[in-house]
């Protein structure tokens, strides 16, 4: 009985709130189809990763949850409430975003970009307070950026300014966060080091990760969730051992490969042929 109780309370904790709600998601470039009927439900504090192909409409995915692109009434809904009735500002809070190729502004220090990401929470012309410098100074420790505060960010190596933009997200302590091949231009050292700075937000602040991901077995290793985009559509949207099956990935990528076990965390490993 008490056993009862205790896994009854636990499966309700386990209940997450739906962050995300994506009706019907359509979008053309012209006359080109691009997203077709896309339904998705996002939990708030879960880690998705995007895979797909080139041109499955990944980037189109997140720029429509962003508002980039053009949306419609209730197609998009976060926390119940339409995308469309969020204020640019309220908008910052609830979303954040690092684009697929980071921005290059030369008159700003790299201090200066991480420190945009507090203006949501400034007044206009207002000075930053010394909360907000201390929350600038320690996301970019964490990123590991904190020795090219002075620079400008147009004298940074691709995978040093790809850091910075995500410590300007991080300071930007919104709900969710989307990224667009976020470890693209990382070594290894860092793809792994950022992938676990953003499974530790998602897990102390129960902050939303959407990112966009080619390296399989990094979507593997992180994700509470997958979704597979297959020309425009999701072919499918669930737990790593539903959508990484042999299946699914020789139909999407039409490669040949091996999933094996990695030895040391017991989790899928995916091995293409090389061939
Ligand atoms: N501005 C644009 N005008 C016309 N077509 C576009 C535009 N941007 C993207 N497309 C097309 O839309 C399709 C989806 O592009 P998208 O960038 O969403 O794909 P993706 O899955 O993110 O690809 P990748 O893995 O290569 O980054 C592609 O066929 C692309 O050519």
């Amino acid at each position: 009985m008490k056993n009862n109780i205790k896994n009854n309370i636990k499966k309700e904790k386990n209940r997450k709130e739906s962050i995300i709600e994506g009706n019907n998601i359509n979008f053309k470039y012209g006359d080109t189809e691009i997203l077709k009927n896309i339904n998705l439900d996002i939990k708030e504090g879960n880690f998705i990763s995007i895979i797909g192909p080139n041109g499955s409409g990944k980037t189109t995915l997140l720029k429509k949850f962003l508002k980039i692109l053009n949306v419609k009434k209730n197609e998009i809904l976060y926390l119940n409430k339409d995308l469309l009735s969020y204020s640019n500002i309220e908008f910052a809070k609830m979303a954040s975003y690092v684009p697929q190729f980071g921005e290059q502004n030369i008159f700003f220090s790299v201090e200066d970009v991480v420190m945009f990401g507090r203006n949501p929470y400034l007044k206009r012309f207002q000075e930053e307070s010394i909360d907000d410098k201390k929350i600038v100074e320690d996301v970019m420790k964490l990123t590991g950026v904190w020795e090219f505060r002075d620079k400008y960010i147009t004298e940074l190596s691709g995978g040093e300014l790809q850091r910075v933009i995500i410590a300007r997200v991080l300071a930007q302590e919104s709900k969710v966060i989307f990224l667009d091949e976020p470890i693209s231009h990382l070594d290894i050292h860092y793809q792994i080091e950022i992938l676990k700075i953003l499974n530790k937000v998602k897990k102390d602040k129960s902050i939303t990760i959407v990112a966009v991901l080619h390296d399989l077995n990094m979507a593997i290793e992180y994700s509470d969730k997958i979704v597979m985009l297959n020309n425009g559509i999701v072919e499918k949207y669930g737990d790593i051992d539903e959508v990484i099956t042999k299946e699914l990935i020789k139909k999407v990528y039409k490669i040949n490969f091996e999933i094996l076990t990695h030895p040391k965390t017991g989790k899928k490993y995916f091995l293409p042929d090389y061939k």
